[in-house]
């Protein structure tokens, strides 16, 4: 992984859960990187309402933040909800896209929504704001989210996307 050493890694948010899903990734690749926050749109509705809309808003996140930031790889990493016949399942999708252009893909934890919050999400509001007010908290997106919030703590959201990325980069890295 040496020729990937030192090179400019823009993510396409300032979320700081997504900043550090971005840290913990290469770090697990003992990889040493700059990494650069942009502030791009998802080119998706704020609320994703499928899987492939939700993949689609961390495309178009990469897409933007690799030109925005001008550097070696631009990541995005996208939250959303997709419905099933088994009830609303929490979403995530993280992409890597390189400056000649290839372009990895990885889906992150797929975790139930509690009805409460399922019926809050099918009258349009955002999920961010929706758990902040189920949870009693504030700005549970930018800390352990959602999934952190469901799952007593136990999987981050930093961690669930840190993983999802670790996914997307597997295919840029392949010999
Ligand atoms: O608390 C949360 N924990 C999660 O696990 C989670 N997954 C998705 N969402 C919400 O779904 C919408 C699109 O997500 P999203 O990718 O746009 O994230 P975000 O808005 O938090 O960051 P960003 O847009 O600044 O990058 C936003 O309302 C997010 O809050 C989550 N909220
Ligand atoms: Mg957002």
């Amino acid at each position: 992984m040496e020729m990937w050493n030192n090179r400019k890694i823009a993510i396409g948010s300032t979320n700081p859960a997504k900043i550090q899903a971005v840290e913990l990734a290469f770090a697990a690749l003992s990889i040493a990187v700059e990494i650069v926050p942009v502030d791009v749109p998802s080119g998706v509705s704020p609320q994703p309402q499928t899987d492939t809309e939700t993949l689609q808003g961390a495309r178009n996140r990469a897409q933007a933040a690799l030109q925005q930031g001008q550097a070696d790889v631009g990541i995005g990493l996208e939250g959303g909800i997709q419905r099933t016949e088994w009830g609303m399942f929490l979403c995530n999708w993280a992409c890597a896209i390189t400056t000649s252009g290839q372009e990895g893909l990885g889906g992150g934890l797929r975790l139930p929504l509690p009805y409460d919050i399922a019926i809050e999400l099918d009258k349009g509001r955002e999920l961010g704001d929706v758990i902040d007010a189920w949870a009693g908290r504030h700005g549970v997106r930018k800390q352990e989210g959602t999934i952190g919030i469901l799952t007593q703590g136990a999987v981050r959201r930093a961690d669930m996307f840190r993983d999802a990325l670790l996914c997307a980069l597997a295919p840029l890295m392949h010999r």
